[in-house]
């Protein structure tokens, strides 16, 4: 029997009053894989996880976990996914460890595995000699280190990092993805939102981008940069005077500009066609002074993809009845407006 992937999730929508946050959003998240859910502000994704994790519920749609549906097998869900979430909900009374205990207790570990369970978590994070300290008094890295502590309280298939590295300084980022790129790989599934592209490029498998509450795409890092553009820039000993049809057939290029000495080829998967582009200006007798290629980042193509819509109205025109209708495809995507340059970033 194959085993139901770690989310499952078909047509989810969330309105909250006129507000639709999630618009028919399906996706699958394998067993034991490291996925990224990507998008602006107000895209979507603190909603997407807090159906999953039972604090909101959905409008339509379906949403399971390991097999378990979110809302009918609520304990059976909640018990197989640990959250990290983005804000610092944490009883502020209690010495972190009795913090992890009572949670521990709440999940039905009993209180003897639950204090040694409290301790192994609080080392894996590195915050062990802390354990005795409120919440409170930790610092801000600290803090971030404790929620993922709690989020492995009770050892969950599934680990929900809500922006787990929003404000950590440099160094503790790459402790923590360290630790969690261990933990997938002792199989864990993980679910990551973040705004660092970065991150997402280092760490996931597959990433989702979200925008206005809906997939605009799935695909590794990898191919959503080979979707992106990039620029070959040549710079050439003595231009011809007109230009030889140089690429002419190939589909990867989108334009070949000569501009003095200065010839730029804009195509697709830049690094193949560039020793192309030489042969052929060797071809024509055409001498190379210079060559440079600027391969799309990440962060251009998840701009490309995504609107800066900041009512968050995820309607795009087309909000009028609630009809189930699943004609979404990624060509949407083509939005003119992008996020502010530092729209990601926080
Ligand atoms: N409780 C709520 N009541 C009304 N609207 C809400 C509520 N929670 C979220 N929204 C709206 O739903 C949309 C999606 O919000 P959500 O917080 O899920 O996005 P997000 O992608 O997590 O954003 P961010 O990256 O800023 O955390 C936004 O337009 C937001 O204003």
């Amino acid at each position: 029997m194959s085993q139901p992937p770690a989310l499952d999730i078909e047509n989810l929508r969330k309105e909250y009053n006129d507000v639709t946050a999630l618009d028919g959003v399906s996706l699958t998240v394998p067993e034991g894989s490291f996925f990224g859910l990507l998008g602006p502000n107000g895209a979507g994704k603190t909603t997407f996880i807090n159906i999953l994790v039972g604090l909101v519920r959905k409008s339509g749609g379906t949403a399971r976990v390991f097999g378990h549906d979110v809302e009918d097998d609520y304990r059976e869900t909640r018990n197989a996914i640990g959250l990290a979430p983005q804000e610092f909900n944490v009883d502020r009374f209690f010495p972190i460890r009795e913090v992890l205990e009572h949670k521990a207790g709440y999940h039905g570990v009993p209180a003897s595995e639950a204090a040694d369970r409290a301790d192994e978590v609080l080392k894996q994070v590195g915050i062990y000699d802390k354990r005795d300290t409120r919440f409170d008094w930790l610092s801000g890295g600290m803090k971030r280190r404790f929620l993922l502590a709690r989020a492995l309280i009770t050892d969950p298939d599934l680990l929900i990092l809500d922006e787990p590295t929003a404000g950590v300084d440099v160094q503790l980022r790459r402790d923590l993805w360290e630790l969690v790129t261990k933990l997938n790989d002792q199989g864990k599934t993980i679910l990551l939102t973040t705004h660092y592209i970065e991150e997402a490029e280092r760490l996931c498998d597959e990433v989702a981008i979200l925008d206005s509450g809906q997939v605009r795409t799935v695909a590794t890092p990898a191919e959503l940069k080979d979707r992106g553009t990039d620029r070959i820039v040549v710079e050439l000993r003595s231009p011809p005077t007109t230009l030889p049809d140089l690429l002419a057939d190939d589909e990867r290029v989108e334009a070949v500009d000569l501009d003095g000495h200065q010839l730029t080829v804009t195509a697709r998967k830049g690094g193949l066609v560039a020793p192309q582009l030489v042969r052929e200006l060797d071809r024509e007798g055409i001498e190379i002074v210079d060559l440079e290629i600027t391969r799309t980042s990440l962060e251009e193509i998840f701009v490309e993809m995504t609107s800066s819509d900041e009512t968050g109205n995820a309607g795009d025109g087309d909000d009028a009845a609630d009809s189930d209708d699943d004609t979404e495809d990624d060509d949407r995507s083509r939005h003119e407006q992008q996020v502010a340059p530092d729209g990601g970033q926080q």
